[in-house]
């Protein structure tokens, strides 16, 4: 589908304690991540509604992000972002996430260092 609306739902700066790092060491505690999300999506529904039931629901989307990020325990940070965009597009109603996570203690020299990702949702097919 051709999208020509370019709204964006998005969240910066969300923090959750996980595991995550491919070193022995990490794998037994767990560090913070900052992650920043933007969601494509069309709000016009929820901007004429006032309704949250309209709207693609950041409360929603930061409670389920923390939640896989604990639960994947991921060693790196491309493997989380991969997989946190691929469940964002199929649960919420949005054809593009940009997701960046950050480490931001794990390089002492370094203010954060992490990954960034644009990921889109699948065309529909046209096999009848
Ligand atoms: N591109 C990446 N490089 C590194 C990662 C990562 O997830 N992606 N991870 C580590 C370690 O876990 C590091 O954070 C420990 O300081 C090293 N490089």
């Amino acid at each position: 589908m051709f999208h020509t609306q370019s709204d964006v739902v998005f969240i910066k700066g969300l923090k959750v304690e996980a595991v995550i790092g491919v070193y022995e060491w990490e794998r037994a505690i767990t560090q913070p991540l900052l992650i920043d999300i933007a969601l494509e999506t069309d709000i016009s529904q929820a901007a004429i509604s006032d309704n949250v039931d309209d709207a693609l629901n950041y409360k929603a989307v930061c409670d389920d992000v923390s939640e896989w990020c604990q639960a994947i325990k991921a060693k790196l940070l491309e493997h989380l972002a991969g997989q946190i965009a691929d469940k964002l597009l199929e649960k919420y109603a949005t054809h593009k996430v940009t997701l960046s996570i950050a480490k931001p203690t794990a390089i002492k020299q370094a203010d954060a260092v992490g990954v960034q990702i644009t990921r889109h949702a699948k065309a529909p097919s046209n096999d009848a």
